[in-house]
């Protein structure tokens, strides 16, 4: 990213393409989303959720059902325990010694109890690496400011420093699960469609992520210089343009297959835009110009947790279903070696030890930025402390 245009900060160690110099760190913070695990935590969970975001009772209501469904039970922490153990592995297995803490931004443990953890054990300087790939309000700003209001909550400002890996969306770990699910994804649809002779019946690859409004799209990472614009109209939208393709660049069988990005999840109120086409009208479009077969990737998402389970194998097929499509969901990284592998090269990229000074990326976007910009994107909802800023005041070396 050396075409951003920035005030590019004075704060030693980063340089004016928001890329900090390596450091030692004392931990590492798993940060996820948090989702409920029982009956009880559902209503609460959501209510931290969508707490200033101006969603509808029904709405909530509505996504009440997907979690009651399943027991109440999100599908997320059982999964961010796993690739937490799988990070512990694979550091051993490097002889890195870095402990991995885990905190969540919407249920316990939540992340101002394990900055407290982190600081009671001694460590003074943490590295976070977030469950989320791409640049927006909810994938990035948001864990910035609540490490940042984690930090003032606890009293620990100016005690416990905190950075965060860059945003990892074109990170050959994070492609590569993608590239072998969608070979798989592409033979299962294609034996499905031979088995009804229809071998050579069109197929489309539907690359699926999570819709947000408009306007945090267009608020989504820097500004580029000139003036010009991101393909797509966004950051948001670009990074998921760039590494769909990277995923079809790595599959020779995939050339000549039709593609497109559609959204899914949408919430909000009706009236505000958010991100289109939703999946399930796409279908309908696509059936009715006759394709025969779909490959759903959700592109967007780091584990198959209830966004996935619920609005992709439980509507989205549901939908193909009645459309007659054969169809396959390719699974996300979850916890698969080469993600794995690729987070913990993202820690290496920040450490002085172990260090490894070459950024992988597979797309021209990357490698994203270490440290954002001023007011990446920022939405309209006012100034909260963030961290791993080039504006932060929180989570910075004292002076
Ligand atoms: C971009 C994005 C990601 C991908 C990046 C990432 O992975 O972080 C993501 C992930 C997730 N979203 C999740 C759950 C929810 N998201 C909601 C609401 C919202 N998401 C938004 C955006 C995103 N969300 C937005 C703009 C809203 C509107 C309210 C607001 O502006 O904040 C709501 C409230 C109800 C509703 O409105 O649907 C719920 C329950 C779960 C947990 C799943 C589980 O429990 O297994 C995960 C991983
Ligand atoms: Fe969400």
């Amino acid at each position: 990213m050396t075409t951003a245009e920035t005030n590019f900060d004075p704060r030693a160690g980063v340089d004016e393409n928001g890329r900090m110099a390596p450091k030692n760190y004392d931990a590492i913070i798993l940060a996820s989303f948090g989702g409920p695990e029982g009956q009880e935590d559902v209503i609460p969970f959501l209510r931290n959720v969508t707490r200033g975001r101006g969603i509808p009772d029904e709405r909530l209501e509505e996504v009440s059902h997907h979690y009651r469904a399943n027991g109440g039970i999100s599908p997320i922490n059982a999964q961010n325990r796993a690739l937490k153990a799988a990070m512990e592995a694979e550091l051993a297995r490097r002889g890195i010694e870095l402990p991995v803490l885990w905190g969540n931004r919407n249920w316990a443990p939540f992340i101002a109890d394990t900055f407290r953890e982190a600081y009671d054990a001694g460590h003074r300087r943490v590295l976070a690496v977030t469950t989320s790939a791409y640049s927006c309000y909810s994938s990035c700003r948001q864990y910035r400011e609540d490490f940042g209001v984690a930090l003032v909550e606890t009293g620990l400002e100016g005690k416990l420093e905190v950075d965060k890996v860059r945003q990892y969306f074109d990170h050959p770990g994070f492609v590569e699960p993608f590239v072998e699910g969608v070979r798989e994804g592409l033979a299962s649809v294609r034996a499905d469609l031979a088995a009804k002779g229809e071998a050579d019946a069109p197929v489309h690859i539907m690359f699926a992520t999570h819709s947000i409004p408009m306007g945090d799209a267009e608020a989504a990472g820097p500004r580029l210089a000139d003036g010009a614009e991101y393909d797509g109209g966004s950051a948001y939208v670009a990074q998921h343009l760039a590494t769909g393709q990277a995923v079809l660049d790595r599959i020779p069988e995939a050339a000549g297959v039709a593609h497109s990005l559609v959204y899914q999840s949408r919430s909000g109120a009706p009236h505000v835009p958010w991100l289109e086409p939703d999946i399930n009208d796409a279908l309908e479009v696509l059936a009715a110009q006759g394709v025969r077969g779909v490959v759903i990737v959700p592109l967007g998402f780091v584990s198959d947790h209830m966004e996935v389970i619920w609005d992709l194998d439980t509507e989205a097929l549901e939908t193909c279903g009645k459309l007659g499509l054969a169809a396959a969901r390719v699974p996300t990284p979850g916890v698969h070696q080469k993600f794995v592998a690729g987070l913990v090269d993202l820690v290496c990229e920040r450490t002085a030890e172990h260090n490894i000074a070459e950024r992988a990326a597979t797309t021209q976007l990357g490698p994203w930025m270490d440290v954002c910009f001023p007011n990446c994107c920022a939405n309209r909802r006012g100034e909260k402390p963030t961290v791993a800023g080039m504006d932060s005041t929180v989570g910075v070396p004292a002076p």
